[in-house]
């Protein structure tokens, strides 16, 4: 983060913690008042409850703002009142009992602890790097003191649709170019003697080692010295692109998250909401619960993070009414509050919450659980969505895209282009190479697609060897010239099983989205100019109903 930026965010919160202390300095002025009132006539008029409330309130959020002793204190004094309120007694002895001397003085002494000016809020974590930088081609780092292996490895990993750089030793590699990189791959060797200091560094993407010795005490090592991963030689590129395309869609998935926060607290939903976005998240901010449903479909988060009392409304009701709707039954709802009774907690747990954090928390805690539960959620969303063996969208959901794509071509009118892309001669590359050498085709292909395309295109598994991409706001022109790109990449990959090397081709069909009056024939369209694609050889892009011609020469029927 720049100087800049950290000042302005540093500024913001300041200005929060200014408003925090000047409302719970009237707050404070009220309750004590009150409590003077009650304790003066002896009649409690349900001025105990409030105060109780407000006790809680600031035990939950005091320590946000850097009063960790007034949220103590407040602590303290709403756990004497607990008993009372949830009683059935309030005569005038015991109300005299209640708010004795000790505790009116404790309570006059609370606004004391609101000028001490106590710690300064936490700064959170840094947020990750991002592993891809820019539309494709994520950055590989080989560093490799034998420049032959460097040059043969780093060729066939660029046929991976990998930018991949070599170094021949860490000294020789900028801090500059290892923050632009999502993985390291180094000698194992280099590492023991070099990659501590390497791993150490705050901008290190994972480093995964490349050594010819596999066995227990070696790869320990290289865990103890800090290595996120180890392939052994001789290597299988495939299967390590493979692996290379794994570990940055983890970092890229922990970085990113999408919460909601719903908070009626003006300056605890702004605090929260600034630390999360700092840390690199989306935030969208609920101040009242009935706006909830329509944030919801708006902004689709992978969490919510609810306060549990919210004026009249209750967060754990609030849950439960969420889940009626099937659409946010899996959705992960965590409830922020300054509630520690574990029967509470659990009851609310049962209602419909999955998890509790107990206010206050550190910002740094709160970024740090948002971004673990955020990862959690998408990673059980996408065994539900995803293809296990490419990661990509399944049939349906990539079919359901193309309808919504056609829809906002439709309403905007703007060009989007649907394609079908299917490997050729797929099942002699099975009957050839067996099963398993088949399904690293498939990988292959599907990662050349996660990195040529641009990140807003949608691209799913459509069948067995069969993929469907949608390209919004995307010429029928530039289309072709990126599916060609993807054709003779894909025709570049060196695949090896049994001690020889292979190549395999793919044919691509493609329609113009917006032309057909609905999504399924533009799918049929493209099906169809796959079709013809095949026929007249396969190996290149067709468009549907075009004369047009398709990069290799040959006229696209
Ligand atoms: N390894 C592997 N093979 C699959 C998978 N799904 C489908 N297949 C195979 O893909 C092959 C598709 O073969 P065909 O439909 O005959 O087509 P093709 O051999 O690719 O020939 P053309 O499409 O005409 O170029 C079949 O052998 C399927 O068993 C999968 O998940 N993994």
């Amino acid at each position: 983060m720049s100087d800049q930026k950290n000042a302005d965010v540093a500024r913001k919160l300041a200005l929060l913690k200014t408003r925090f202390r000047e409302k719970a300095l009237s707050e404070l002025e009220l309750l004590e008042t009150a409590m003077s009132g009650v304790r003066a006539a002896g009649i409690d008029s349900g001025e105990v409850v409030a105060a109780y409330q407000s006790l809680h309130r600031l035990a939950g959020s005091a320590g946000t703002f850097g009063y960790d002793r007034l949220g103590k204190s407040a602590r303290d004094l709403e756990q004497i009142l607990k008993p009372y309120i949830e009683g059935d007694h309030s005569s005038r002895s015991e109300i005299l009992h209640l708010l004795n001397d000790d505790f009116m003085q404790r309570v006059g002494s609370l606004s004391a602890l609101l000028c001490e000016g106590d710690i300064e809020p936490s700064w959170p974590v840094a947020p990750p790097e991002k592993g891809v930088k820019g539309v494709a081609e994520p950055v590989v780092l080989v560093v490799e003191p034998d420049s032959v292996k460097a040059a043969e490895l780093s060729g066939a990993l660029a046929t991976h649709g990998f930018a991949v750089y070599g170094f021949p030793d860490t000294h020789s590699l900028p801090d500059k170019t290892l923050a632009t990189a999502s993985v390291v791959l180094m000698r194992d060797t280099l590492f023991v003697s070099e990659g501590a200091g390497l791993s150490a560094k705050d901008e290190c993407p994972p480093i995964v080692c490349v050594g010819s010795v596999d066995g227990f005490p070696e790869r320990y090592r290289l865990a103890d010295l800090g290595a996120d991963g180890f392939v052994c030689e001789p290597l299988d590129v495939p299967v390590l692109a493979d692996y290379i395309e794994r570990l940055i869609s983890e970092r890229l998935d922990v970085g990113a998250g999408r919460v909601i926060i719903v908070d009626d607290d003006a300056e605890l939903l702004e605090h929260y909401s600034l630390v999360l976005e700092e840390g690199g998240m989306a935030v969208r901010k609920v101040q009242s619960p009935s706006e909830l449903p329509g944030a919801l479909s708006e902004f689709r988060p992978d969490i919510i993070l609810m306060d549990v009392q919210m004026g009249s409304y209750s967060g754990t009701t609030l849950a439960r009414m969420l889940r009626f709707d099937p659409e946010w039954v899996g959705l992960h709802i965590i409830f922020l509050s300054s509630e520690e009774d574990r029967d509470f907690q659990v009851d609310a747990l049962s209602k419909g919450g999955d998890d509790f954090l107990t206010k206050p928390v550190s910002d740094d805690f709160l970024l740090r659980a948002a971004r673990v539960r955020c990862y959690r959620a998408r990673q059980l969303d996408k065994l539900a969505s995803r293809d296990s063996l490419t990661g990509l969208l399944k049939h349906s959901l990539v079919k359901q895209e193309v309808i919504k794509e056609h829809a906002r071509c439709r309403r905007l009118s703007q060009k989007s282009v649907v394609a079908m892309l299917d490997l050729d001669h797929f099942k002699r590359v099975n009957d050839t190479y067996g099963h398993r050498t088949g399904d690293l085709v498939i990988k292959g292909l599907a990662n050349l697609l996660r990195h040529r395309l641009r990140k807003t295109d949608v691209i799913g598994r459509y069948g067995g060897e069969e993929f469907l991409v949608v390209l919004p706001d995307c010429s029928i022109g530039d289309a072709l010239r990126t599916l060609q790109t993807v054709c003779e990449q894909m025709n570049r990959i060196g695949f090896s099983s049994r001690g020889e090397e292979f190549h395999v081709t793919v044919s691509i069909g493609m329609a113009t989205l917006e032309t057909f009056d609905r999504g399924e024939d533009a799918i049929e369209a493209a099906d169809q100019a796959l079709y013809r694609r095949k026929s007249a050889g396969r190996n290149g892009v067709t468009v549907f109903g075009a004369g047009q011609t398709d990069g290799t020469g040959r006229e696209a029927v």
